[in-house]
């Protein structure tokens, strides 16, 4: 039920965690499978293992360490989740994403979401980037959403609106810093949407994806947005294009596995932390109301 993660509940987290931090940090960074290496970037880190924090959740996917970890990245005080909750793991959408509630609690007010994805615009390939400009709440049509029960306003309004829950002036920085910066690689925007999971899609699932309009897919992400939302975060969020998805009933025996998304997590990582790193950058100058 719901109330492991009651307002109270979760002020209870959150005290724990502000214990053993010196500040409030001010942007929370979700890393995505085999992307846990963005957390390595932090300056100063402390490290709290999920599972000393009470009312956390507990990994149980590799490529996911099970740690927030704090430290300064750009000058900012951040907090990184090295290691994310996802419904396939058996864990109701909520609980996935009380972390967010948690960071809204310490004082995060900018979420910068990352996770690997299946490519299904067939112009992506394999280590491309895809800035999320929107998503498509598949498992909200089946009423499977972290914000129902009850709601608790001071989190926010009963009924939220996501029409702008991906902040357009975050994505239009972004695409300069990749540019400015000329990072490798290809950097695109477009459409995500979670999947339950575990299992990868069928042929028929990804062609109905791709009539749908969607670009990326994937097993997170959407939850934690409509909490951050929820809560007012600002948002910004990106997938790695870990495999591209093969729409055809011809006999190939390409089939995805997760080992392949964390190799291709592993080989984009340098490009990845250093977009990351000026993002935080920009939205310390311009966005933090300090
Ligand atoms: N076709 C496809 N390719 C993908 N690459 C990464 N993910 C995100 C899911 N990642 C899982 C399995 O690696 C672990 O959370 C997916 C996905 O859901 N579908």
């Amino acid at each position: 039920d719901q109330n492991g993660g009651s307002y109270e509940t979760l002020l209870q987290t959150a005290k724990y965690i502000q214990s053993h931090i010196p500040c409030e940090p001010k942007v929370g960074i979700i890393c995505g499978s085999g992307m846990g290496s963005l957390a390595e970037a932090l300056e100063n880190k402390i490290v709290i293992p999920y599972h000393d924090i009470p009312n956390f959740p507990v990994s149980t996917v590799e490529g996911h360490a099970g740690q927030l970890v704090f430290g300064t990245l750009s000058k900012v005080f951040v907090v990184c989740m090295q290691g994310r909750f996802h419904y396939y793991e058996g864990y109701p959408l909520w609980k996935c994403a009380m972390p967010i509630r948690v960071m809204k609690l310490i004082g995060v007010e900018f979420l910068i979401a990352t996770n690997a994805a299946g490519g299904i615009n067939t112009a992506f390939m394999e280590g491309d980037v895809m800035l999320i400009k929107d998503h498509i709440n598949m498992m909200g049509f089946a009423g499977n959403n972290p914000l129902q029960g009850p709601n608790d306003i001071r989190w926010g309004p009963r009924f939220p609106p996501m029409n702008k829950a991906y902040d357009t002036d975050l994505i239009n920085q972004a695409k300069q810093i990749w540019k400015q910066e000329e990072l490798k690689g290809r950097l695109f925007d477009g459409v995500y949407t979670c999947l339950g999971g575990p299992n990868f899609e069928t042929v028929a699932e990804l062609r109905m994806l791709k009539l749908l309009g969607v670009d990326a897919v994937g097993m997170s992400t959407v939850h934690e947005v409509l909490t951050a939302r929820h809560c007012d975060m600002t948002v910004l969020a990106f997938s790695l294009i870990t495999n591209v998805c093969l729409m055809d009933y011809h006999d190939h025996d390409n089939m995805p596995t997760h080992e392949e998304v964390m190799d291709v997590g592993k080989i984009r990582q340098g490009t990845l932390k250093l977009f990351v790193e000026k993002i935080v950058a920009y939205i310390a100058e311009n966005r933090l109301m300090t």
